[in-house]
């Protein structure tokens, strides 16, 4: 049963347990307002007896504190077991989120867009914490509780009990057959909305080049559509709950007709005497009230198997696994007739062969979408290759779990990610528990200290959102500084001096060469000059390696190497 909940609600072990106790006290919440109807029942029959005399008086008294103190206690219990263990069932989702987002492998990513990830990870949770704290609990409760009085009202008159629940059939008849209905119209709300975050966070990322193209006024007309067909979307949805709620909730309110006129005429025939009927209109009143109450929000109960299911698909995802211990013995990258491809059947990297030797540069040269950028992802095992295999000292990389895998790299991107944090904090990221002076230290290996020096509190200064108060060339020398920092036995750099400046460059370059002393180095290199000093060059082209071989074999020897040589020296030549 726990296992059912957990698959079915996306909760975790002890959210599926706080369910059902939610699911319970609401039983009890409901069952506990009858009380009151019961003493209202004796109240009636005292005075149809005439009247209540001193000692009645004493158990009305007390029956109305124990009414009170049981509705308190039940709404106590109630609120504990919804709304509190909700909250924390929502903070330990979202961890488990995160938790499993860190261990899935990229190529998850690249099938889904950064707006989808944040809608599951705030806007589900945030749907299922208002359904699990608000609905769910209550319409379980209340299906539960009002079938056990129904049950309890067929003991004391069938025919009674009979013109009062023969509505609750009918009711739910039509709520099972709108949910369908209505989780289709919900799917394609949940679909427009994140078309449109999609397209807002597009907008906002894009709005420089928009601007710079002119290109505004058409993108924001698709925006607007966009906008429109989620206001469309909600509405569809709306009605569509309406017709279908309004519909159940109106056949509930025939189940007091059908117990008055039923009455009537048993009392008309004798066959039953007016505190029964009284009763029996008494509970009529009550019943229903709290499965209206829940049919009201049945949108959103419904509406969560669609957010429960885009959590699933994050949940159930297999995650890259392996041991966390590492048999490595000394550093060299071997790649053994290598295949991969990042969609089935759209081969990327085919019988890729080579190694990076300890102590050795290596760099990866070759033609726009050759496959460099892939050879030096895979080797970091930010995806699992398809053929063939990738060792890290003899080690198979994909037998080791990543994260203890990752301890031996230091990584240069060339799109550096940075936080909206100092410039102290954002290098700290290379090792979190480096010293204040060992994170200077890097720093000035890494040439920050130009930079930092002149912004109002130095390393202290905050950096803007992934670093937008910084230039492209001071952006990488904070990534060049947090490898520094972590000072790993292998290295992988992406053009690393890229948006230097010469004088820059030529200091980053002097640092590197201390930093890559018996290192691991895998360099992808987009100029001729930072290859000539590597100690080998892998050219790939076409997703194969072409050549490889010392700088001066391939300038001899090969065709693709010399001819980008030369490419690159009458591009140098070039100017404005
Ligand atoms: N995430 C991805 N999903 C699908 N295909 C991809 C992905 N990343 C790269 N590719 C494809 O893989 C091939 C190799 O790309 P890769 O980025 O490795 O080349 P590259 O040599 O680094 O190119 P460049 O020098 O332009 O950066 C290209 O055809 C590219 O379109």
């Amino acid at each position: 049963m726990i296992r059912i909940l957990q698959k079915r609600f996306a909760l975790s072990r002890q959210g599926a347990v706080d369910l059902i106790k939610g699911c319970l006290a609401c039983v009890v919440q409901d069952i506990s307002f009858m009380l009151p109807v019961g003493l209202l029942y004796f109240l009636v029959i005292d005075m149809m007896n005439g009247g209540v005399n001193g000692q009645r008086t004493a158990f009305y008294g007390i029956g109305i504190v124990i009414c009170l103190a049981v509705i308190f206690i039940a709404a106590w219990f109630q609120y504990n077991a919804t709304y509190l263990a909700t909250y924390v069932e929502s903070g330990v989702r979202r961890v488990t989120l995160a938790e499993k987002l860190r261990k899935i492998p990229l190529s998850f990513f690249g099938k889904k867009d950064l707006a989808d990830l944040t809608n599951s990870i705030m806007g589900d949770c945030a749907t299922l914490e208002t359904a699990f704290s608000h609905y769910v609990p209550a319409l379980a409760g209340s299906i539960i509780s009002t079938t056990f009085i129904s049950l309890c009202l067929f003991a004391y008159d069938w025919r009674m009990a009979l013109a009062a629940v023969w509505v609750l059939p009918v009711a739910f008849a039509i709520t099972l057959f709108s949910a369908r209905i209505q989780e289709y119209f919900n799917r394609k709300s949940v679909t427009a909305n994140v078309a449109l975050e999609k397209g807002v966070q597009e907008c906002i990322e894009t709005l420089q080049d928009l601007k710079a193209n002119n290109a505004e006024k058409r993108y924001l007309k698709g925006l607007y559509k966009k906008i429109d067909d989620v206001e469309k979307r909600h509405i569809i949805t709306e009605l569509g709950t309406a017709l279908f709620v309004v519909s159940a909730t109106l056949i509930l309110k025939f189940g007091i007709a059908t117990v008055a006129l039923t009455g009537s005429v048993l009392l008309i025939r004798g066959e039953i005497d007016i505190p029964l009927f009284f009763m029996f209109l008494l509970v009529a009143s009550r019943l229903y009230a709290p499965l209206e109450g829940a049919l009201q929000n049945l949108a959103a109960v419904i509406s969560t198997r669609t957010n429960i299911n885009r959590m699933n698909e994050i949940l159930d995802h297999p995650v890259q696994g392996g041991s966390s211990s590492l048999t490595n013995k000394g550093y060299d990258i071997v790649f053994d007739h290598v295949g991969f491809a990042y969609n089935m059947g759209e081969t990327v990297l085919e019988d890729v062969s080579f190694t990076a030797k300890q102590g050795e540069v290596t760099a990866l040269v070759g033609p726009s979408g050759g496959g460099k950028t892939t050879v030096s992802r895979l080797a970091a095992r930010f995806w699992d290759v398809s053929k063939g295999k990738i060792t890290v000292g003899g080690m198979d990389i994909s037998e080791i779990d990543p994260e203890a895998l990752l301890s031996l790299y230091s990584i240069v991107f060339q799109d550096v990610t940075l936080f909206n944090n100092t410039i102290m904090e954002n290098i700290r990221i290379g090792r979190k528990d480096a010293t204040d002076e060992e994170v200077l230290v890097a720093a000035q290996m890494a040439n920050c200290e130009e930079f930092a020096g002149k912004l109002p509190d130095g390393y202290n200064s905050m950096i803007g959102e992934n670093g937008c108060e910084l230039s492209g060339g001071e952006r990488q020398r904070i990534s060049i500084a947090r490898a520094f920092l972590k000072n790993a036995p292998v290295i992988l750099l992406d053009e690393a001096t890229a948006s230097l400046d010469v004088e820059n460059e030529t200091l980053i370059q002097s640092a590197l060469s201390r930093l890559i002393k018996d290192k691991t180095v895998l360099v992808i290199a987009h100029r001729m000059r930072t290859v000539s000093g590597a100690d080998k060059v892998v050219v790939l082209s076409g997703g194969k390696v072409a050549e490889q071989g010392t700088p001066g074999i391939l300038m001899e020897k090969g065709e693709i190497y010399p001819h980008m040589v030369k490419l690159q020296m009458l591009s140098q030549k070039w100017s404005i």
